[in-house]
């Protein structure tokens, strides 16, 4: 009976010590778990922002990016939050009053104080960068150009942001960032990974310079005009020229230089439509380096009067366009090396604004239409068109001669046809970011354009957590097992030998 008792007792015991390590494993598990669990808890999104200042030739545009910390170097990550437009003409214009140059941001900036969290405001990059407008006073005033650039710079530095200082971009920069940044928001760098070489060209069309940028399907001739970039992996050899004086607002200027002006002070201007007349003050007007004075300006005050002639206007402006030498084996035009178009491109800027004027903005258009549309408005008199358009006086009265520029500029300065004209694409936005050089920039200037691809992850918190429950499962399984089979058997074998004993 004591040996009875006592097997008894034996086997209670070995129960109590399945229980006991059952529910230790289980301990250990739920405190695995809750570990796990804790610390592949979503963190608050790490939140950062940059602002570049786009100082354009006729205006100043504010961009403020934000991303993921911990995504800053893949690609596409990167978007625009907000964007400010400064009132008044570009920076430029105020060389004769600096320091206005720097209070015009004022409200701008004030916005992008409230548009970033405060405790982010130290630790966020200002840049600012200059296009052709600064190039130009550069080129005619240097000193002038240097102290309006330090007057926005004391400005910007009053503000708690970590400002990087206000530059002047290059030509070839600004072609180059516009690229990477159309390419960076249409997901083009992470698809040529995986398939085939494939970018888009960027055509930029600002108020005093052009840019055009793309990666050509063959040999860049000539050095001046190719760049290099390394990008996630990948190599890329693009063609890029800026032309100064070619955009649109100085295009105007040296167009308008070009017609003849009557004894009395009157230009007749075909790209103006009919009955429409602006006074002009000569020594106002004609001040840029694209438009020295002309030689017949005995007049202070010139009468430009409007005559709607299609035919006229296009043959005007086809006059400030060179296209009579070429050192290399092809040129656009003014002795230009360019490679043919080939490819797709987002055309960006004024290209946009003028296409979407005419409604020509869509994919599909062919060039015949917009040729129609171009020669529809032009020939509408000036009243009417006042009436058919609400948009700002200024824009709607250049119309006519901004579509026969854009026309001229794409099919005979860069050599589009009828058939390679739709695989260009007039764009304002891609997926909610503005498409123009300053998204590149700042990537460039942050880093955030990595020359490698970044590398993969081990593992996502969401499978790590999975292998560590499933794992923590099959040993609690496998322990209770061996646990109760272990004590039959030791049971069985006690009995055994207790019976061989008797
Ligand atoms: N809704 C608008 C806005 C602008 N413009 C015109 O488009 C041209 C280009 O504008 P923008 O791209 O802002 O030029 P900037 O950046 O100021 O000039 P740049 O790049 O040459 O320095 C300018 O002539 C401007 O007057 C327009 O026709 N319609
Ligand atoms: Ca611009």
């Amino acid at each position: 009976m004591p040996e009875a008792r006592g097997g008894t007792k034996s086997s209670h015991w070995r129960r109590c010590l399945v229980v006991i390590t059952a529910v230790l494993l289980l301990v250990v598990i739920a405190v695995l778990v809750i570990v796990a669990v804790r610390q592949n808890r979503p963190t608050p999104p790490n939140l950062k922002f940059g602002i570049v200042l786009d100082a354009g030739s006729s205006h100043t545009g504010l961009f403020i990016y934000q991303w993921l910390a911990e995504k800053m170097n893949d690609t596409g990550v990167v978007r625009q939050r907000d964007s400010c437009s400064v009132k008044g003409p570009g920076i430029s214009s105020y060389w004769a009053d600096v320091e206005q140059a720097g209070l015009s941001l004022r409200d701008c900036l004030n916005e992008a104080k409230r548009s970033i969290p405060v405790e982010q405001h130290r630790e966020t990059p200002v840049f600012l960068g200059a296009t052709a407008g600064m190039r130009l006073l550069r080129s005619q005033n240097s000193s002038q150009a240097e102290k309006l650039l330090q007057a926005v710079e004391a400005f910007i530095h009053s503000y708690p942001f970590d400002f990087q200082g206000a530059q002047i971009v290059t030509g070839a920069d600004e072609g180059a960032f516009g690229w990477i940044t159309i390419n960076y928001l249409m997901g083009n760098f992470l698809q040529d990974m995986a398939g085939p070489h494939e970018t888009v060209g960027a055509l930029d069309l600002g108020g005093a310079s052009t840019q055009i940028t793309f990666v050509p399907d063959g040999e860049i001739e000539s050095l001046d005009n190719s760049m290099h970039f390394r990008l996630y992996g990948k190599n890329y050899e693009m063609y890029t020229h800026s032309y100064l004086c070619y955009g649109k607002d100085q295009a105007l200027k040296m167009f308008l230089q070009k017609l003849g002006v009557s004894a009395n002070g009157t230009v007749f201007n075909p790209c103006f439509n009919e009955g429409y007349e602006k006074s002009i003050n000569v020594s106002n007007f004609f001040t840029s380096p694209c438009t020295p004075m002309p030689p017949w300006t005995t007049h202070q005050t010139l009468r430009v009067i409007g005559t709607g002639n299609s035919h006229q206007c296009r043959d005007h402006v086809r006059q400030i366009f060179n296209q009579s030498s070429c050192a290399w084996n092809q040129c656009s035009f003014n002795g230009v090396y360019q490679p043919h178009v080939w490819g797709k491109y987002g055309a960006i800027s004024a290209f946009y604004f003028v296409m979407k004027f005419f409604n020509m903005d869509k994919e599909k258009v062919s060039l015949d239409e917009v040729k129609v549309a171009v020669d529809k408005f032009c020939s509408t008199p000036w009243d009417q068109a006042k009436n058919e358009y609400k948009i700002k006086e200024k824009y709607l009265s250049e119309n006519c001669f901004s579509g026969h520029y854009v026309l001229i500029l794409l099919v005979d300065g860069y050599n589009f046809t009828s058939s390679t004209w739709n695989n260009i694409q007039f764009m304002k936005k891609i997926g909610g970011s503005d498409a123009g050089w300053t998204l590149g920039y700042m990537l460039n200037r942050t880093n955030m354009i990595p020359a490698e691809l970044p590398r993969p992850k081990p593992m996502s918190k969401a499978s790590y957590l999975s292998v560590m429950i499933i794992f923590s499962l099959l040993s609690f399984c496998w322990s209770s097992v061996c646990l109760y089979s272990g004590g039959r058997f030791a049971d069985r074998d006690r009995r055994i030998w207790r019976r061989d004993l008797i």
